[in-house]
């Protein structure tokens, strides 16, 4: 049973901190998406009201379709990934995920399953206190998986893990909405979503400022950009701005072009007697179309040297 994560107009405040303000997305079946935005912009007040553990001030979240506090069987429903630490210490992976499974009314066959389908199995009768932060991640995840829900939800899952770690958890992810499943993800890295969400919703200071495809992002990033490699860099600057382009040095014998045409570029260059080795299209990595959208949304922004941008 395929079922969406939805947000309607959700607000949420602290005091006078707006965490969340007038958020409204839909989280679609057989995609991950990936939700991002920096330090405080909202993402876990978010995924704590859809799970029902916070009250909106207004709006509402439905997990396919209804509210989570009037889900029959939540564990059945979605399954999620807060924090890792939530575990006791003194206790065994093993006995932790019996007790849920006991207290949902699920089939004991389950723990066995998410154990092995989070490759916890030696460790599992180890108690949770000795677990390194990977291995509480896949405990979490584990915990997460046993109703065998249709939507699952992950508050920065990589966090802290070394490579292998976040290979496994990137595949795990993958194959998850390859079975049809709604899988959310929060992050405020943008490369660690890079090749795994198919859908974006970036969020900055509680809003939501792209909801979008890795692809449309990155397209509208990169569009309009033109790199230009030249020896006489800075003749080539003046002349193009004067030709009306915005344009920045980005390198020794590199600039990038704004706001005129390569032909254009390259006849104000042929004019002015300039050569160029280059003169191509800019394609962005994704880590930079997200901070250029994020770059007025950071709660904390370190001034940069020299006071400037
Ligand atoms: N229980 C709370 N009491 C007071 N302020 C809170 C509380 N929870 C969150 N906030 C504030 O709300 C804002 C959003 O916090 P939230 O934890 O949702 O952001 P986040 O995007 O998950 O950040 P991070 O990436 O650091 O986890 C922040 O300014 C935070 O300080």
């Amino acid at each position: 049973m395929a079922a969406t994560i939805e947000a309607r107009g959700l607000r949420k405040h602290y005091g006078a901190t707006v965490a969340v303000d007038d958020l409204s997305f839909t989280a679609e079946p057989g995609e991950v998406t990936g939700f991002v935005g920096p330090n405080g912009a909202g993402k876990s007040t978010t995924m704590r009201m859809i799970l029902g553990l916070d009250a909106p001030d207004r709006g509402e979240a439905l997990i396919g379709g209804h509210p989570y506090r009037t889900l029959r069987n939540p564990l059945c429903e979605v399954g999620a990934l807060l924090d890792a630490s939530a575990i006791h210490p003194g206790r065994r992976a093993h006995d932790h995920l019996l007790w849920m499974a006991h207290y949902n009314g699920l089939p004991k066959s389950r723990v066995g399953q998410v154990i092995e389908q989070v490759g916890l199995g030696s460790a599992a009768r180890r108690r949770a206190g000795g677990y390194s932060l990977g291995m509480r991640q896949r405990l979490g995840i584990a915990a997460a998986l046993l109703g065998d829900p249709p939507v699952l939800m992950f508050d920065e899952p990589v966090n802290g893990l070394d490579p292998e770690g976040i290979r496994w958890i990137r595949g795990l992810l993958r194959s998850l909405a390859a079975e049809g499943r709604t899988v959310f993800v929060s992050s405020h890295l943008m490369g660690e979503l890079e090749g795994t969400a198919d859908h974006l919703l970036v969020v900055g200071r509680g809003r939501l400022i792209a909801d979008t495809t890795v692809r449309e992002l990155l397209a509208r990033a990169s569009g309009e950009q033109i790199v230009l490699r030249t020896p006489a860099r800075s003749e080539a600057m003046t002349l193009l701005a004067n030709a009306g382009a915005t344009v920045a040095a980005t390198d020794r014998d590199t600039i990038t072009v704004r706001g005129i045409a390569p032909d254009r570029i390259a006849a104000v260059l042929s004019a002015g007697g300039l050569t160029f080795s280059e003169l191509s299209q800019h394609r962005a990595t994704l880590e930079e179309a997200y901070m250029e959208l994020t770059r007025d949304e950071v709660e904390f922004n370190a001034p940069t040297v020299g006071g400037t941008r």
